[in-house]
Order: C-alpha cells, then sequence, then structure tokens
C-alpha cells in the first residue's frame, strides 16, 4: 500500500533562524503579511525583531496578537478579519500551536468558503490558500510541520481536528532562541506532547520504515534533554535539541499518525480548557501499558531509546521499562500526576468517551478501545 510522507517544502531551524524570514516574503514579492501570535509572545518582545526585519524589506505587517491556547472559532474569525480588512497577501505565524493553527486556519478562509467548521475531518480543504509561514515557539506540538490544525468549537465543545495537505505551512522555522523564556511547566507540558507524538507514531498501525526511525531519535532526544529544559531554560543546547526532538517527532507522526492518548487528550482539553501536553502525559503511561502487550518488542526498543539499559532483559520485562521511563520522566518534569487536581471529576467521563471514540487520532492506535475500556482508562488518570 503506498505510504505518504509529507512535511513543508522549507525548513529552516537553529538559533537565529528568525531573521531568515522577512527575505523569503520578499523574495515572493509578499508586501502584506498578517502575523497571527498571542499577547505573551509580543510581551516577551518576540514578534519585535521580526517586524523590524519585514520593515527594512519594505514589508508592511499587520498584527493579530488574540490568539489563546486551545484556540477557538472565534479566534480564527478575528484573526481573519485582520487579514481581510488589510488585505492581506501572506500569513506568518509566530507561536506554539495554538498561533500556528490558528494560522493556518485562516489560510483555508483565506482561498475556501467559511465557516471554518466546514473543515474538520480530512481532506476538506480544495485550495492552499495564502503563503503561510510558521515560526514555531514551543517545542512542542509540530504544528509548524504538520497536515493538522485543532480549532475549538466551543458550542459543540470539542476539539476539533482538520486534516489536510493543503495546509501543510510553505515555510518551517524553529528558532531555539525564542524558545528561552518558555516557563517550565509550558517546557514540560510540550515537551510531553512532542514525547507522545513520538511513542504514538512509532506503536501507531500507520506507523512505517520511513517514520520509525524518526520516532526513535526524537524519543531519545526528548528523553534526554527535557528534563535539562525544564530545570534551566537559558540552556541552548537542550532548547535547540528539544526544538529538533520534537520537530522529527512532528515528521513522524504527520504521516503515521497518533492514537488513543491523543484521542482522550483532545476531551479535557477542549471542554476544560486544559494544557494540551499536560493532557497527554497524564494519559500517556495508562494508554500506552493499555497498548503494550499488543506491540511487545516496540515498547523495547522505546525503552532502549529512553536511555534504559535494557541489556539482559526479556523483551517482556524490557517493554515494561518503557512505561517505567515514560512515567518517571513526567514526575521528573514536574506534571500533575493526575486530572482530579485540575478538577475533573468522573461526571465528565461519559461524554468524553464518546467523543474520544470520534476523535481521528482514536483509528491509529494499535489496538481498538472499548467504550469501558476507554472509560477505566479516564478513571485510572483521575
Ligand atoms: N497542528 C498540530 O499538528 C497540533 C499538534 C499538537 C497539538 N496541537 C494544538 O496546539 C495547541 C497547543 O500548542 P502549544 O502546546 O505549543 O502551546 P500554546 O501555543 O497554546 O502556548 C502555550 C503558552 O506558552 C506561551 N509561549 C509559547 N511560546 C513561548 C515562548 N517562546 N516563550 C514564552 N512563552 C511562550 C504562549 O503564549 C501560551 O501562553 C493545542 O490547541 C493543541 O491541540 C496542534
Ligand atoms: C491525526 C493528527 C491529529 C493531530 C492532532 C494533534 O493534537
Ligand atoms: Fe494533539
Ligand atoms: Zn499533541
Amino acid at each position: 500500500m503506498a505510504f505518504r510522507l509529507c512535511f513543508p517544502k522549507i525548513n529552516i531551524s537553529g538559533s537565529g533562524s528568525l531573521a531568515e524570514v522577512p527575505g523569503e516574503l520578499a523574495a515572493r514579492g509578499l508586501k502584506r503579511p498578517v502575523i497571527i501570535t498571542d499577547a505573551t509572545l509580543v510581551k516577551f518582545g518576540l514578534v519585535a525583531p521580526l517586524l523590524e526585519g519585514l520593515k527594512e524589506k519594505g514589508i508592511e505587517a499587520f498584527v493579530y496578537d488574540g490568539v489563546v491556547p486551545n484556540p477557538t472559532v472565534p479566534v480564527v474569525e478575528a484573526a481573519y478579519k485582520v487579514f481581510v480588512d488589510n488585505k492581506c497577501d501572506a500569513i506568518i505565524g509566530v507561536g506554539g500551536g495554538s498561533p500556528i493553527d490558528t494560522a493556518k486556519a485562516v489560510r483555508i478562509l483565506s482561498a475556501n468558503p467559511g465557516p471554518i467548521t466546514l473543515y474538520e475531518g480530512v481532506g476538506k480543504v480544495a485550495k492552499a490558500g495564502a503563503f503561510l509561514a510558521a515560526v514555531n515557539t514551543t517545542a512542542g506540538t509540530a504544528a509548524e510541520v504538520t497536515s493538522n490544525a485543532v480549532i475549538t468549537d466551543p458550542v459543540a465543545q470539542v476539539k476539533m481536528v482538520i486534516i489536510d495537505a493543503n495546509i501543510i505551512p510553505d515555510i518551517s522555522v524553529n528558532d531555539s532562541a525564542m524558545m528561552t523564556g518558555i516557563p517550565a511547566a509550558t517546557t514540560a507540558a510540550t515537551g510531553m506532547d512532542a514525547l507522545t507524538h513520538a511513542i504514538e507514531a512509532y506503536v501507531a498501525k500507520g506507523a512505517h520504515v520511513l517514520t520509525d526511525y524518526a520516532a526513535l531519535e526524537a524519543i531519545r532526544l526528548i528523553a534526554a534533554y527535557l528534563p535539562r529544559a525544564v530545570k534551566d531554560g537559558k540552556d541552548l543546547e537542550a532548547r535547540e535539541m528539544m526544538a529538533y526532538g520534537q520537530f522529527i517527532a512532528g515528521l513522524a507522526f504527520n504521516s503515521a499518525g497518533l492514537g488513543l492518548v491523543h484521542a482522550m487528550a483532545h476531551q479535557p482539553g477542549a471542554v476544560k480548557d486544559l494544557p494540551h501536553g499536560v493532557c497527554n502525559a497524564i494519559l500517556m503511561p495508562l494508554v500506552e501499558e493499555f497498548n503494550r502487550p499488543y506491540a511487545v518488542e516496540r515498547f523495547a526498543r522505546i525503552a532502549e531509546a529512553m536511555g534504559v539499559d535494557i541489556k539482559g532483559l526479556s523483551i517482556e520485562d524490557a517493554s515494561k521499562a518503557a512505561i517505567t521511563a515514560i512515567r518517571d520522566l513526567s514526575e521528573t518534569v514536574g506534571i500533575p500526576s493526575g486530572f482530579a487536581e485540575l478538577g475533573v471529576t468522573e461526571d465528565d467521563f461519559p461524554l468524553w468517551v464518546q467523543k474520544a471514540q470520534k476523535d481521528p487520532c482514536a483509528p491509529g492506535n494499535p489496538v481498538a478501545a472499548t467504550d469501558a475500556d476507554i472509560l477505566d482508562l479516564y478513571k485510572k488518570a483521575l
């Protein structure tokens, strides 16, 4: 069966990469970009250098800085209004997954009729739309690489997942110098999201030799460098390696798919507005223990990539060591141990079970889960 490996045409990374963006727009004759970002990034002074660089090239940029974590349909509509009102000809997303997904949604509306809810699901975006550069500042969702955008529909209270190669950014940028100010809790949450991407992609039904190498290397880099980046945000080597780790995890999951961790994690993200990476991290050890018996050899490889010395261990014991290593890393970087301390109760679960079963990430899981399995896993995650 044909395997489709897709990612942006141009991917610029390394400390100082942000400075390349104005030249990329000038080279294409683009004159009026909208920059879609959030207020924190503006406050941290991370957008100003881009505005200066664009001005030096005679490019007038317009800024929408109203993005919030777990971005919603109204946020997309407000950002799109800035694009239309200023007759913009390009889109630059600056931030983590939230601004980048918002930028992808604006790109959809730049060439396809609204509302954005029309595009939930797979392959519904007919035209690619305006030029899109994605400047990623967390490590991370790899949203700067993927064919996906996650937008919360506040009416249906669901995180809509839009999946289409037409929304892959034209250019991805990973400038680790922009990441030194990420707060420790966000560093931990986004790093565990990246680890979830790599592990889910490695055990997914859609895993392929063309993504397995990336998934394993991402696991290795994240396990080695995430604790350092959480401990000292100014550790540039750790920030750089985390940026690479999350990026190649994105190369893996964008083509291999994800699984039940994401399908379940999207629900507290949508309904309780909890950080995406925290939801993944709480659920990951539980779901992967559920999956482990169906992918024992792969979990043994995951243990090895996480730095566990599996010499002398049976494959079964090595696979169990992977689950322990995931739990230990989550604890080391300070992820909350369960949903209860985040205001979740058992009353939330019946609806979440139904929504998780319908989430586009669910079919990628190596083993199908019944409603009862998912309910049991949510309860264990309290
Ligand atoms: N498109 C995809 O493939 C994909 C994959 C996974 C997750 N997502 C989505 O991405 C969103 C989560 O994105 P995220 O985890 O990157 O977080 P985020 O974009 O929501 O940002 C989290 C917080 O960190 C701050 N921040 C970001 N970069 C910073 C920096 N360099 N310095 C200081 N503060 C910074 C932001 O201002 C925000 O307050 C969720 O909506 C999730 O569903 C999308
Ligand atoms: C199957 C890809 C879905 C990506 C959503 C990540 O939160
Ligand atoms: Fe996700
Ligand atoms: Zn994710």
